[in-house]
């Protein structure tokens, strides 16, 4: 008899949402979301296994914990996920920009016998960087071009009138480590880069807001004695957040399958 895979799910706002749907369907395989942790309570939400209780929440038992909620919610939430015995799925990839709080995952992961994992999410390539890592990369730049929109809420409106740009304006030019941390809603995809290839301090970060587009431009370029690659992609912004691409939950889902099926492609 095929075992049903249980998941629990931290967040349920623009990746989340999808996800569960996805789940739903029964598309991705047999898959159940068991529990759904939230931040502020929502009575009648119609959603079952929904809680902002913690206690209740990982009560419900989990084969792997996917987060997609937040840095704040990897430090509250992340190493009790892999202490109970899950696997753990984290999109707030900067969160890891803390050293010590990365190594406090990965201690967890150990004990337990179980994994943290950096799903490819809102970024391609990864599989292309990590390998030209094993032989050894020279130079990898990750850039992040968004709307003004996406740049709202964050630190950007200090540096910058968005409403009022009329040429692209480079908000951050530096480490992924410093960049991650600054826009934590909004590239997380760079340190999911920087980790899979040569780090977070030796990662150029360019971030960019951009009057100019409607969709976020992505683009990695690396040299390594493999060679050299670029990459680009143009993503659309979801309609409940305009800071997360459509590709984020698509991804996340094709990890989550990864998980529970027998067939592992492009790993
Ligand atoms: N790696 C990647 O490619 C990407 C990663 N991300 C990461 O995913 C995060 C979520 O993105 P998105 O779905 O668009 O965000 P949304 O703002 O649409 O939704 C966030 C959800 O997370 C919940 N939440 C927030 N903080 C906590 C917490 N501490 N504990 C439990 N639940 C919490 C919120 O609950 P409530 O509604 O109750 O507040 C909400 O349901 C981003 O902040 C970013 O860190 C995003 C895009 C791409
Ligand atoms: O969806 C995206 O554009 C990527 C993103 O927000 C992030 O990496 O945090």
């Amino acid at each position: 008899m095929t075992r049903t895979y249980r998941i629990g799910l931290i967040g349920l706002g623009a990746i989340g949402r999808d996800l569960l749907e996805r789940i739903g369907t029964g598309t991705l395989g047999p898959i159940e979301a068991a529990a759904v942790l939230v931040r502020r309570p929502r009575p009648d939400s119609g959603v079952p296994g929904l809680t902002h209780d913690p206690d209740r929440f990982f009560a419900a038992g989990f084969d792997a914990v996917v987060e997609g909620a937040g840095h704040q919610a990897v430090r509250d939430h992340g190493e009790r996920a892999l202490r109970a015995g899950a696997d753990l799925l984290l999109t707030s990839v900067g969160a890891l920009t803390d050293d010590a709080l990365f190594a406090r995952l990965q201690q967890a992961a150990s004990d337990s016998g179980r994994r943290l994992i950096l799903p490819s999410a809102g970024i391609g390539a990864l599989d292309i960087l990590a390998a030209g890592a094993v032989g050894g990369l020279d130079r990898v730049t990750v850039t992040v071009r968004k709307d003004p929109l996406s740049w709202k809420g964050t630190i950007a409106e200090r540096q910058v009138d968005l409403d009022g740009l009329t040429a692209p304006f480079v908000l951050h030019d530096g480490p992924v480590r410093e960049g991650a941390r600054a826009y934590p809603q909004n590239v997380n995809i760079s340190a999911a880069a920087a980790l899979a290839g040569i780090g977070l301090d030796r990662t150029r970060l360019v971030i960019v807001a951009d009057p100019g587009i409607t969709v976020h431009v992505v683009e990695i370029e690396a040299e390594g004695h493999f060679g050299r690659f670029t990459f680009r992609e143009e993503i659309i912004p979801t309609d409940d957040n305009p800071k997360t691409g459509r590709l984020v939950a698509m991804a996340v889902a094709k990890t989550v399958r990864q998980l529970a099926s027998p067939l592992v492609i492009g790993a």
